[in-house]
């Protein structure tokens, strides 16, 4: 029951902007007008590329978030939103040593590392949440130019995705934070172009300090291909609010 309530509250604020798609239905994937920015594209939402398994991964999970006891988190290529400048205040004020050496103008091009290919062709994924369990699970689909060995992927692809994905989950139970630690261990090659779950879950809180482990997993469950653990340093005690609300509800102002 307290699940379901979380639930319904990070639904309610994923609804706070004006015309925010409603949280626990995707609808169709909305064509991109030509005035529209491609940023304005939810990646989270089926595409021409997913594979069959991928869609129906997609639709059983969304069938879970009809109790609201998981969530659906939208993805965009950037978070362009009056809210994200106020982030991105944030962390150049934390670091503002680093912060000096932005090179300002590339600020603009700025993307999500695993939004910046072509569909298909890099990271296709969708994550979904469990606030009760603090878990995050993301069905992952991996495209060709994310070879490493040939016919595998790239450890460097998997580590991104598992970032990601360990990363999304400290984000959404934490607040602001970063990586400070990452440990894999390859236990298995991935066959290239496969779909793969990654099932992450926060172990533990300690002060300023989020241990996040996870799983990569065959989609029949029955090859374990990867594992890690991390460490997620939160940056503001204060506005954990303020970052579930940027993460929940992404989309740029329509
Ligand atoms: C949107 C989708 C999600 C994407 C997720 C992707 C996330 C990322 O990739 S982030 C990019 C990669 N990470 C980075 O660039 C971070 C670089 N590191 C840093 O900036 C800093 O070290 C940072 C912010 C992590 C911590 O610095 P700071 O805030 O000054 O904390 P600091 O005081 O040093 O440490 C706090 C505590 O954590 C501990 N700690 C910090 N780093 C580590 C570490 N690597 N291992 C173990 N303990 C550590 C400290 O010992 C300290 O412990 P205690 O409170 O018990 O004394």
């Amino acid at each position: 029951m307290l699940g379901r309530c979380a639930a319904r509250a990070l639904g309610a604020l994923r609804g706070l902007r004006e015309g925010a798609p409603p949280a626990r239905s995707p609808g169709p994937s909305r064509r991109l007008l030509s005035s529209e920015k491609v940023s304005e594209k939810d990646h989270s939402l089926p595409k021409p590329c997913w594979s069959k398994d991928m869609r129906l991964l997609f639709d059983q999970f969304m069938k879970k978030c009809e109790d609201g006891s998981w969530i659906h988190l939208p993805s965009y290529e950037d978070i362009a939103t009056q809210r994200s400048q106020d982030f991105s205040t944030f962390i150049h004020a934390y670091f503002p040593t680093a912060s000096e050496q932005i090179n300002k103008e590339k600020l603009s091009q700025g993307r999500i590392f695993t939004r910046s290919f072509e569909d298909g062709l890099g990271f296709e994924y969708v994550m979904f949440y469990n606030d009760a369990e603090k878990r995050i699970v993301c069905v992952f689909q991996g495209g060709p130019h994310l070879q490493g060995m040939p016919g595998f992927f790239h450890g460097g692809a998997i580590a991104t995705m598992i970032d990601a994905t360990v990363g999304m989950n400290a984000i959404v139970s934490g607040g602001i934070v970063m990586t400070a630690n990452l440990n894999i261990n390859f236990k298995r090659p991935i066959p290239l172009c496969s779909i793969v779950l990654i099932n992450s879950q926060l172990d533990k809180i300690e002060g300023r300090k989020l241990l996040v482990s996870c799983n990569v997993q065959s989609v029949d469950e029955k090859i374990l291909y990867t594992e890690a653990t991390s460490l997620f340093i939160k940056l503001n005690p204060e506005k954990e609010f303020h970052i579930k609300e940027l993460v929940l509800n992404s989309a740029p102002p329509a």
